[in-house]
């Protein structure tokens, strides 16, 4: 699906920063993780092809992403970022619309096909209700998924996506990261930003840990998903046990 060569993300101020030989294949979803200010959102905006990197280069389905139009390259891939911008006033169902806009041509209105693909990712993400409502009167949590209705609705095959439960409450959390991993199930990939070590743990194949002084490693989950290693990626004691087969994760804080 995708692959980085020699990969070095342009971080200002960071001279040292590791390269990243990474693949990125169909059916894995990869969760990175690492500290405030470590690059997650830069790494993920470089892989969309949305910031040049400092050097190297990314292939998107075998072919260098910098060779693509825009709308192609929307075709196969798709972001979510952390804060949605909404410039424009637009109803829910016409921002969900914007997600077809690489399939259409200049000038060309939505079919009733696109309509209905948008309606029903509004309905997956539980926004039906709010269709005809200006996206300007949401709540944080609504225009979280709203942004995740727009991704279902270009349906690209790599989703991107930069803190996915930002602004979710637990059951919209599971419910979104559900969706992604059917999607991941049927031959999709994902990558995303994550700060939650038992999300990563539940819902991720693969992780790639970014650390603060540009050291990056990456693999299957159970081997990057060490105590030691995590401890030193947050500069924090952890404790870890297992539930019902599940690893989680949690700081450890002394009781005074
Ligand atoms: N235009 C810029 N000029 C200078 N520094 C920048 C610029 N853009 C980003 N940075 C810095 O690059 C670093 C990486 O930022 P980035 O947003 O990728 O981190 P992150 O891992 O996503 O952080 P967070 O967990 O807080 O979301 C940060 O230290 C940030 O301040």
């Amino acid at each position: 699906m995708m692959q980085t060569e020699d990969l070095i993300m342009h971080l200002p101020g960071r001279p040292k920063l590791d390269a990243l030989n990474w693949q990125i294949q169909a059916g894995q979803s990869w969760g990175i993780l690492g500290p405030n200010g470590s690059g997650k959102t830069t790494l993920l905006l470089t892989l969309a092809g949305l910031k040049a990197p400092r050097s190297g280069q990314i292939l998107l389905a075998g072919q260098p992403i910098t060779g693509y139009k825009t709308q192609q390259r929307a075709q196969k891939l798709g972001l979510v970022f952390q804060q949605q911008q909404d410039d424009f006033p637009a109803t829910v169902l016409a921002t969900a619309l914007m997600g077809r806009h690489p399939y259409l041509r200049s000038w060309q209105t939505e079919s009733q096909a696109d309509i209905s693909l948008a309606q029903q990712a509004l309905a997956q993400m539980e926004l039906t209700a709010l269709a005809n409502r200006s996206i300007q009167t949401l709540s944080g949590g609504e225009r979280q998924r709203l942004a995740l209705a727009v991704l279902l609705t270009q349906n690209p095959d790599l989703l991107l996506l930069d803190e996915p439960t930002n602004h979710l409450d637990l059951h919209h959390q599971m419910a979104v990261l559900e969706l992604i991993h059917q999607q991941v199930s049927k031959g999709k990939s994902a990558v995303m930003a994550l700060h939650d070590l038992n999300l990563a743990a539940r819902f991720c194949s693969h992780i790639l840990l970014l650390y603060p002084d540009g050291q990056a490693c990456w693999g299957e989950k159970n081997s990057m998903l060490q105590l030691p290693a995590l401890e030193k990626l947050y500069h924090q004691r952890l404790i870890t046990t297992q539930v019902e087969g599940q690893q989680l994760f949690f700081p450890y804080s002394p009781l005074v």
